[in-house]
């Protein structure tokens, strides 16, 4: 059972492929958050602008307000000094200073819950998440279904040959897959 404390901030990692419901998970975080009255900030990076701008927006549909920043030094000149709970989307995306802005949110204080990729199509760590998961007091690690046999996918497939680590897209560019059908990719 997750018992909150009390007067201390911390970080929560929500981790794992495309489409696995991270996005869902922070909104259903945040809501709740909301709820309590609680002084609330959702950040995400400027080139995910995959279904709204001004917006994080799930696979589904679900969505909440979020400020699209382009980088770790607007994010840090549009915080709001009195926030209580800090969310930010797709952080993957971020440099490794992320992890540092994290740790000083949650040291004033703050619930900071983060969302993002822990590996890229190739099935290696995506930026900042190692660190992120090593220092948060909350790791969820979520799976999607694979969409070629069913299983629990832990892997997103890209489907174009471009080589970039970074290249924004959905459906149209990536298919979750279990941990078998990506090896039989690689094969
Ligand atoms: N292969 C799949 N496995 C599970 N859910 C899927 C799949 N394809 C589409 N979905 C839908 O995606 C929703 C989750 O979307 P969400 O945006 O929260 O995922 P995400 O992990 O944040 O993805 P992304 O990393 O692409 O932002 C599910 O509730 C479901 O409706
Ligand atoms: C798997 C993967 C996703 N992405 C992007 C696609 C989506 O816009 C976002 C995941 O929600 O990350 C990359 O930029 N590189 C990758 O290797
Ligand atoms: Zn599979």
């Amino acid at each position: 059972m997750f018992i909150p404390p009390k007067d201390i901030g911390w970080v929560e990692v929500i981790c794992g492929p495309m489409f696995s419901g991270k996005t869902e998970e922070l909104i259903r975080r945040i809501r709740r958050a909301s709820f309590a009255k609680q002084r609330v900030q959702v950040f995400k990076p400027k080139i995910d602008d995959r279904y709204d701008a001004n917006a994080i927006v799930s696979h589904n549909q679900e969505r909440v307000e979020g400020i699209p920043v382009s980088d770790l030094k607007e994010m840090r000149q549009k915080l709001d000094p009195h926030v209580e709970v800090v969310g930010i989307d797709e952080i993957q995306f971020f440099d490794q200073g992320v992890v540092d802005f994290c740790d000083e949110l949650a040291n004033k204080g703050c619930r900071v819950i983060v969302a993002g990729l822990d590996l890229d199509y190739l099935g290696e760590p995506f930026g900042p998440l190692p660190r992120l998961i090593c220092q948060a007091e909350y790791v969820s690690k979520l799976l999607a279904i694979c969409v070629r046999c069913g299983n629990p996918a832990h892997h997103s497939y890209r489907l174009s040959t471009d080589p970039q680590q970074v290249l924004v897209g959905s459906t149209d560019q990536y298919e979750a897959i279990c941990r078998r059908c990506f090896k039989v990719g690689q094969d």
